[in-house]
């Protein structure tokens, strides 16, 4: 018996709720694949013990730099990140072996008494409080509230899911934002008030889909991990990252953006499927918004391209997105970042 195909493969993890319960799920999956048993590595990152708000500590990828210094140091063979807060350069060192099938991609509204937002800012009397330090997210809410003719005060909290969802169980805030994928995972989606549609509140690019990751030379770990890739999960998540990159903004750049795929009308309307020789091929329909965090002001652009149906290649995708940053960007986007103080 060869040790080296034999033995448990070691998954880094961070300790956080939501953390172990993706890796867990991922570890299953690949204890599946593989036939090996899976160990839970524990790491604890930079983003774990740091008390300052995400947006103070500024750069993105605080949550995975420990993670990919285990995996290149060798102590741990794989990972299992949130896409959305990967940065969007991927080191070449290592290998993003997979991108399963996304969770819902929504965020969701989890407000006192069971209301929903249009509920919660009806009362003129009392401005509601609503719990988020993402520059994305207040951004859109604001501009959500000034669309009905209301308000909202946005306020940063830090910490995890059960602690932000605790401000609005304390009676601290009327509500939190989160994303509804998250709230999945941990098993408290039932709590969700509202799942904020994409026509309103654009999710972060990435946001509900996981990436594993293995160091690149690792190349029979890498094609061992691929079978567990999702092509149409992984072609919307890479426009979305491409229009984060093209707009030269970081995590915490108040961008939301979401990629719908589905099958083209052009083969829908050809009865029977493809035919011979004919390259099946995939609608995709990508939404971005850059924003003022008031409110104030959305740049709100979207555009339809096709990819292939299952695509080795995410060319497609990566033009698709960097055409609409450049969209965005003629209208203004990058004066918007720019007034991100946070
Ligand atoms: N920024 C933190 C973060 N990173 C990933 C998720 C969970 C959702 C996901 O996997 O996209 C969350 C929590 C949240 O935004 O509510």
């Amino acid at each position: 018996m060869n040790d080296s195909t034999t033995r448990a493969l070691r998954l880094g993890t961070r300790r956080s709720k939501l953390a172990m319960a993706q890796s867990g799920q991922i570890a299953e999956a690949v204890r599946e694949l593989t036939g090996r048993p899976v160990e839970l590595v524990e790491i604890t990152t930079y983003g774990d013990t740091s008390r300052e708000h995400l947006a103070q500590i500024g750069g993105s990828g605080v949550f995975v730099s420990a993670l990919r210094d285990a995996l290149l140091a060798g102590d741990i063979d794989f990972a299992v990140h949130s896409l959305k807060d990967l940065p969007t350069t991927q080191p070449e060192s290592l290998a993003l072996a997979a991108i399963p099938v996304r969770e819902d991609p929504r965020d969701a509204l989890i407000a006192r008494d069971g209301l929903t937002f249009e509920q919660l800012t009806a009362d003129e009397d009392r401005v509601a409080r609503i719990g988020t330090g993402s520059p994305r997210r207040m951004a859109q809410l604001n501009a959500w509230a000034r669309s009905l003719g209301r308000r909202v005060e946005t306020v940063p909290i830090r910490g995890n899911i059960d602690t932000r969802i605790g401000f609005v169980e304390k009676g601290e805030l009327d509500a939190v934002v989160l994303a509804a994928a998250g709230l999945t995972r941990i098993g408290r989606i039932d709590e969700a008030t509202q799942l904020l549609s994409p026509d309103v509140v654009l999710p972060a690019p990435g946001q509900g889909a996981l990436a594993i990751e293995c160091a690149a030379v690792n190349v029979d770990l890498v094609a061992q991990l691929a079978e567990l890739d999702d092509p149409d999960t992984r072609a919307a998540v890479t426009a979305e990252r491409s229009l984060l990159a093209a707009l030269e903004a970081g995590c915490s750049a108040p961008v939301g953006a979401l990629a719908d795929l589905s099958p083209s009308s052009r083969l829908r309307s050809s009865r029977g499927g493809p035919k011979a020789g004919e390259q099946a091929v995939t609608e995709l329909h990508l939404r971005g918004v850059v924003g003022t965090t008031d409110g104030g002001t959305l740049v709100h652009l979207s555009t339809t391209g096709h990819v292939p149906a299952s695509p080795d290649d995410v060319s497609a995708p990566l033009k698709l997105g960097r055409e609409l940053a450049a969209e965005m960007l003629a209208k203004g986007a990058a004066g918007l970042m720019g007034e991100r103080a946070l």
